[in-house]
């Protein structure tokens, strides 16, 4: 373990010459491996980023009994990416080829051996991931519905081939044959239906590839697929108040959560605070007004910017209701939205006395790519390395549900 810790230390100064190699390595002898991977120049710049982040965190956690079940269900869920049992060979010669090119002369036979050994075993268990899945590698699913609401928000309703099953609150994540070898995570905006079919909802991103095909180009009869759902973001009943906290199309989790909690109400009072950055943009507010006049339990506060502000102004708005409502010790709190507007709004109702083990929300990644988004230079690498991907392979969705 000391060895490959240190040894990673040394790799990590020169994280950028390292992935580059490695990627160049992999292509170079295995020219039919490049059609997995991204082709736009930028998602394979965030691809290179995603790799060594992936590797950091199983470095880090080498000494961690989690570490084993995680690349188990790491390994079930790359057969998306139809990534064959031969790939992770090919992976880890060139993996080995390109820790010893950026070590130097800290690249010795015992170095060597404990790297070769430690993908063996990461290798090896998510191989084992892959083969003892009972589940699709992905799932088919149809376009049936495609509503828009303006020209940034499409609601797509999906009928899955096969049962797909997930909670509410869940994410997904999905891709067209549109937008190649591109996945994105989204969260199903609806509680589980008797027809099986599952609502995303989608903002465009500029420059986004996928969200705008999804929203702009995506026609009913398109076949997409999907991964398996994911996420923490799941209704705890416990007896306490309950605050659902909703930016933009953060909305869907919340959604689906209220679906399921109008199908059997809870016993305590649930606050629905709904921001979004302009009326229009409160595309479902004619379904939350139905639940406010239905649901005796439910409450509705909408928030959106003072006229002519910019539309996080409505954030701060935000933060004065929240400051109004008080009782935070007591409360579980639901939170989805945009990232910033997540990490920002956590650490005010913490501030405000939230506890922390009773706020909910995904670790969601900065929504990307954005004009001028670049890939990370070696500084902000060394300084603050990013988080690995932000779907978590464990969270899944028990079967029995
Ligand atoms: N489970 C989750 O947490 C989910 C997260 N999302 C994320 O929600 C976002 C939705 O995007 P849109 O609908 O276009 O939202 P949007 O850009 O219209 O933002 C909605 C509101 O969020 C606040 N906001 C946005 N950016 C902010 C910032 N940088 N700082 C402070 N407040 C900010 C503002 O009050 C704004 O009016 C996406 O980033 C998506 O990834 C979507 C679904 C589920």
């Amino acid at each position: 373990m000391k060895i490959l810790k240190s040894s990673f230390a040394v790799v990590e100064r020169r994280a950028e010459h390292a992935v580059k190699f490695f990627y160049s390595h992999l292509f170079w002898h295995n020219p039919g491996v490049r059609a997995l991977f991204p082709d736009s120049l930028h998602e394979m710049e965030r691809q290179r980023d995603r790799l060594f982040a992936a590797l950091t965190h199983v470095i880090a956690h080498l000494d961690d009994g989690t570490l084993r079940p995680y690349l188990h269900d790491l390994g079930r869920d790359h057969r998306k990416f139809l990534v064959r049992p031969e790939h992770y060979a090919a992976v880890g010669a060139s993996l080995l080829a390109a820790l010893a090119e950026t070590s130097g002369a800290a690249w010795t036979p015992p170095v060597e051996k404990a790297w070769a050994e430690a993908y063996q075993v990461i290798a090896d268990a998510m191989t084992a991931g892959a083969e003892g899945s009972e589940d699709p590698p992905w799932w088919d699913a149809e376009v049936v519905r495609h509503l828009q609401y303006g020209p940034d928000i499409g609601v797509l309703t999906l009928r899955p081939h096969l049962p797909f099953p997930y909670l509410p609150g869940q994410y997904t994540s999905v891709s067209s044959d549109r937008v190649p070898t591109t996945w994105r995570t989204y969260s199903i905006g609806n509680a589980p239906r008797p027809d099986g079919t599952v609502d995303l909802h989608v903002s465009r991103i500029d420059r986004g590839r996928l969200s705008t095909a999804l929203v702009r180009e995506t026609r009913p009869g398109e076949v997409l697929r999907l991964g398996a759902a994911g996420g923490q973001l799941v209704f705890r009943r416990e007896d306490r108040p309950v605050s659902l906290i909703a930016a933009g199309t953060g909305w869907a989790p919340i959604r689906a959560m209220l679906e399921d909690l109008a199908e059997r109400p809870p016993d305590q009072d649930v606050r629905l605070f709904v921001v979004a950055r302009d009326g229009a943009h409160l595309y479902d507010r004619p379904l939350i007004d139905a639940y406010a006049a239905r649901c005796g339990w439910l409450a509705v506060t909408y928030i959106t910017p003072a006229p002519g502000r910019h539309r996080n102004q409505a954030t701060d708005r935000l933060a004065t209701a929240l400051g109004h409502r008080g009782m935070w010790p007591d409360q579980d709190v639901y939170l989805s939205g945009p990232p910033q507007f997540v990490d920002e709004t956590a650490h005010l109702l913490q501030q405000l006395g939230a506890r922390p083990g009773r706020l909910f929300h995904d670790a969601v990644p900065a929504r990307g790519p954005e004009p001028g988004d670049r890939p990370l230079g070696f500084g902000e690498w060394f300084l603050n390395p990013p988080a690995p991907h932000w779907h978590n392979p464990s969270a899944r969705a028990p079967r029995s549900y």
